[in-house]
């Protein structure tokens, strides 16, 4: 059990891990400020009982899936677990697991052979080709000598058969092996889940020397060594996850093949790497999730900008025992152009590199974007369909199960006893969850206050604890499997449904929904970085066991993360970026197989940035990357894929998927928006926008209250009060309604935003030359102006909206009586407001923020 710790300290953390506050101080009120039983409590069960915590806890490395607890019987009847035909209901409890940890284990994901035909000839060509012309004569070309390259091939393909079980390489990693055996350096951009960690774990079975890797997690080095050790392949981590302190000395001695290491660590250890370089020698640095190196790439890490060391301390010239500079390799999946060129920059990559460019399109990849609130409200209706296939697909088990024979129901019964215990934490789950759901809105406020603590970076789970460090070659390596055998291992407890993962913005959310999904039958799971790390071990296992259906998750879950059968990616909430979306996306369908990625995300919110240190050019990049993420949510008309592939600079052709929601549905029908375009940019230029010739050409009042007035460039919601003021037949007219046409109007280059950091909506919009000539031309020619109108215009014209507060209280101004009338409301409300903060100050139980709470609690127990 953890020590007691401060009752303050605990509340603090346990509202950083995302949980509700009453729900908090209720369970730190019961068991008192006792971190694990708090979190017993809290996570939906009674405090733990004797006996259950060899069963939860760090011992058992996965939890048995019922099923796997036991053998299988053969047959039909073997999906089926329980005697009953009803699965156990996952509560969260159930993924935490003691505060020891104890040795983890191989979740055995099974190897997926794809198919060699898959590899990526696309003949679709890379916009970005021309890049690879900078970096000089050699750059994609293979190796020139070609005498030992058949038999460098022959070594390859053993090695590949023996270790991996893959009868060929996919031509992207003949590339990349080419590159490496004439000793150049590479970048390779390869598509989520093409194979990339291949290229550079081939070399270290090639020569005597080592490979070392540079990862930005320990959750993903540890699942990289777990895999190479069943390969037959061994290799360690280093860095502050690393809980075995001799392994760095025995990595730096040559003992392993591969060396994982995380940036920072890597700067320590420039000195033992040179020994090392010496001998046996180093084969290569591969910097994966490269990525990262860029400012200008969705997750900026400053110690990947520092691995410019690396060339600088490695090359022949600075070690005279070299006979070529150590080959450098970086890799990742998620590299707009002008990122490319900032990884060749940063890392001081050489003229000569090769760089590897494959198709991004992930043809098994169904897209679709959903409007929805994505808040509590909306769980219901946005989950059902999740929760009808897993429910469905366990109908369809016991009714299997009725079917099966004596023998097999016995075996089921017994083991439906001894799970006995776990259903009546089921029971306590539930009724705690209906209790959270409940009270989600209570808590907003405090979502809103913590809204800086709810942001999860990568490198928030970066202490990722593990018991173990080293992995050693497995004496049966998952080689001496077929891949097909391989798959088997992932025959699962999700039934047919595969696993899901549903990506959240903030950590109280991934409770939220989670406790929802396990009030409504699913095994679900709530993953955030701020949660006990025995959890966040456990969540990985279970899921990589396919013993959790669903895991809940921030950004601090997956990078990287190679599971094969993933049916389904939820986005509820708009990520980031297009490049965080892609990245997160391609974590589904990795065997190949057809798997969902659906966003959910408000069409009428502009979404803004998640607060986060940036430099004022940081976040104009931040906001560019947001915007394109929210314009590609209100897409219509573009099939979802080609957008994605294009953002990272590949051309995909004319046709679309065929399968995302564009391509099914096909788009909306076109307007003729020439009429409100020129009402618009009427009022830009300074006019009217009235209903007949006269109004619209008399100049209107220019406004000058406000930096940004009507005599300066104009705001946009004065500009939309301004036109339904004047024209009554769009005084019902959705701002957002507006927002969609300037989006039109920005794309025709018609209009610009005026302001210098450029948010996700229009604020300040502007007239171009483009525009002004238009707006001459539509005086005297005919022409219509075409166009689709966007998700948001779509909605606002289906559900019109009442009046924002805003323009409603415009409207009329000019009218002394109603002037009059509205000011003396707002004296009234000004003293309403007094009033009311006034009182609070003196009834210390109204409290209404997080703080106040808190410190009556606190003062409560102290008096006690
Ligand atoms: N030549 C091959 N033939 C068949 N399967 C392969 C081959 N190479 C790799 N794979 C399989 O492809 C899967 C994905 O590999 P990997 O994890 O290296 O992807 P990745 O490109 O690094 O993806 P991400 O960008 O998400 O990290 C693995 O399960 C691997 O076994
Ligand atoms: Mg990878």
């Amino acid at each position: 059990m953890d020590p007691d710790v401060s009752a303050d300290g605990l509340i603090a953390e346990l509202l950083d891990m995302g949980f509700d506050f009453d729900a908090i101080s209720a369970a730190v009120g019961a068991v008192g400020p006792r971190r694990a039983e708090v979190l017993e409590l809290l996570l939906g069960g009674s405090a733990p009982r004797a006996g259950q915590e060899g069963r939860r806890g760090g011992g058992v490395p996965c939890r048995p899936a019922p099923s796997a607890a036991r053998p299988r019987p053969a047959g039909k009847g073997a999906k089926l677990p329980n005697p009953r035909g009803r699965l156990r209901q996952s509560s969260i409890t159930d993924h935490v697991g003691s505060a020891t940890g104890g040795r983890k284990e191989s979740g055995r994901e099974a190897s997926t052979s794809l198919p060699c035909s898959s590899a990526p000839g696309d003949p679709r060509v890379p916009v970005g080709a021309d890049f690879c012309s900078k970096l000089g004569p050699q750059s994609r070309s293979l190796v020139e000598n070609s005498t030992g390259e058949s038999d460098q091939m022959d070594r390859v393909s053993a090695v590949l058969q023996k270790h991996f079980g893959f009868s060929c390489l996919k031509s992207f990693q003949k590339e990349v092996l080419d590159a490496w055996f004439a000793h150049r350096d590479c970048l390779v951009l390869a598509a989520t889940g093409s194979g990339k960690s291949l290229c550079f774990q081939i070399p270290a079975l090639l020569t005597a020397k080592i490979v070392v890797v540079i990862s930005p997690l320990i959750s993903l080095m540890h699942d990289q060594c777990l895999k190479l050790a069943n390969h037959g392949i061994s290799a360690c981590f280093l860095g502050s996850g690393q809980p075995d302190s001799r392994v760095e000395g025995k990595a730096m001695a040559g003992m392993y093949k591969i060396v994982y290491v995380c940036p920072e660590t890597i700067l320590r250890l420039m000195e033992p790497l040179k020994k090392l370089a010496e001998k046996p020698g180093i084969a290569l640095f591969a910097i994966d999730e490269v990525h990262c190196v860029s400012k200008w790439g969705h997750d900026f890490r400053p110690d990947y900008r520092r691995l410019s060391v690396l060339r600088e301390n490695f090359s022949s010239s600075k070690l005279k025992f070299l006979k070529h500079d150590i080959p450098l390799m970086a890799l990742t999946a998620t590299a707009t152009i002008p990122v490319r060129e900032d990884i060749i920059k940063s890392l001081k990559m050489s003229k000569d590199t090769t760089i590897v460019l494959t198709s991004f399109f992930r043809p098994n990849l169904r897209f679709s974007v959903k409007h929805s609130k994505t808040s509590v409200s909306s769980y219901g209706k946005d989950f059902q369909e999740l929760i009808g296939t897993y429910n469905a697909s366990r109908k369809g088990q016991q009714i299997i199960h009725e079917n099966d024979t004596d023998s097999e129901r016995s075996s089921y019964e017994s083991w439906n006893d001894s799970a006995s215990d776990y259903e009546d934490e089921n029971v306590d789950s539930a009724s705690h969850g209906d209790k959270n759901v409940g009270k989600t809105k209570t808590s907003m406020s405090v979502v809103k206050e913590n809204i800086e603590n709810e942001l999860d970076l990568y490198q928030g789970v970066d202490d990722f604890d593990v018991s173990c460090g080293e992995f050693l070659e497995c004496s049966r390596p998952e080689s001496s499997k077929s891949p097909a055998q391989s798959n088997q291992t992932s025959s699962s407890e999700c039934g047919d449904q595969g696993p899901t993962i549903v990506y959240v913005p903030t950590r109280k959310e991934t409770v939220e929904v989670a406790n929802f999904l396990c009030k409504s039958g699913l095994r679900a799971a709530a993953y955030n970085a701020k949660m006990p790390k025995s959890h966040l071990r456990q969540v990985h296992q279970q899921f990589h066991c396919n013993d959790l259906e669903v895991v809940v998750a921030t950004i601090a879950f997956g990078m990287g993360i190679d599971k094969s059968n993933v049916r389904r990616i939820i986005h509820y909430g708009l990520p980031q970026s297009l490049e965080a979306y892609y990245q997160e996306a391609g974590r589904a369908g990795r065997d190949g197989k057809l798997s969902d990625c659906t966003l959910y995300c408000n069409f009428f919110r502009a979404p803004t940035l998640l607060p986060n240190k940036r430099s004022e050019e940081q976040t104009k990049a931040a906001y560019r990357m947001l915007r394109d993420c929210f314009h590609y949510s209100l897409n219509t008309s573009t099939c979802r894929a080609k957008i994605l592939v294009k953002y990272f600079g590949e051309d995909f052709g004319h046709d679309g998927c065929r399968m995302c929601d564009i391509c099914t549905n096909g788009p909306p029908q076109m307007h003729d928006f020439k009429e409100e375009a020129i009402v618009f940019m009427n009022v830009l230029q300074g006019r009217s926008g009235g209903e007949t010739e006269d109004m619209i050409y008399s100049s209107v009042p220019h406004y000058s209250s406000g930096r940004r007035g009507f005599g300066d460039v104009p705001n946009f919601r004065m500009v939309v009060s301004h036109i339904r003021e004047k024209l009554p037949r769009f005084a019902a007219t959705d701002k957002m309604w507006w927002q969609g046409l300037s989006r039109i109007l920005e794309g025709l280059r018609y209009v610009q935003e005026a302001a210098e950091t450029p948010r996700v909506s229009m604020q300040y919009p502007e007239l171009t030359e483009e525009g002004l000539k238009f707006l001459r031309s539509s005086q005297s020619e005919e022409q219509p102006l075409y166009a689709y109108p966007d998700a948001a215009m779509l909605l606002a014209m289906k559900e019109p909206r009442p009046f924002s507060d805003f323009s409603e209280w415009g409207r009329g101004w000019a009218d002394p009586e109603i002037r009059r009338q509205r000011l003396a409301g707002k004296k009234a409300g000004r003293r309403k407001r007094k009033w009311r903060s006034r009182s609070r100050q003196q009834q210390p139980a109204g409290f209404t923020t997080a703080k106040e709470r808190l410190a009556a609690i606190l003062a409560k127990k102290r008096k006690r």
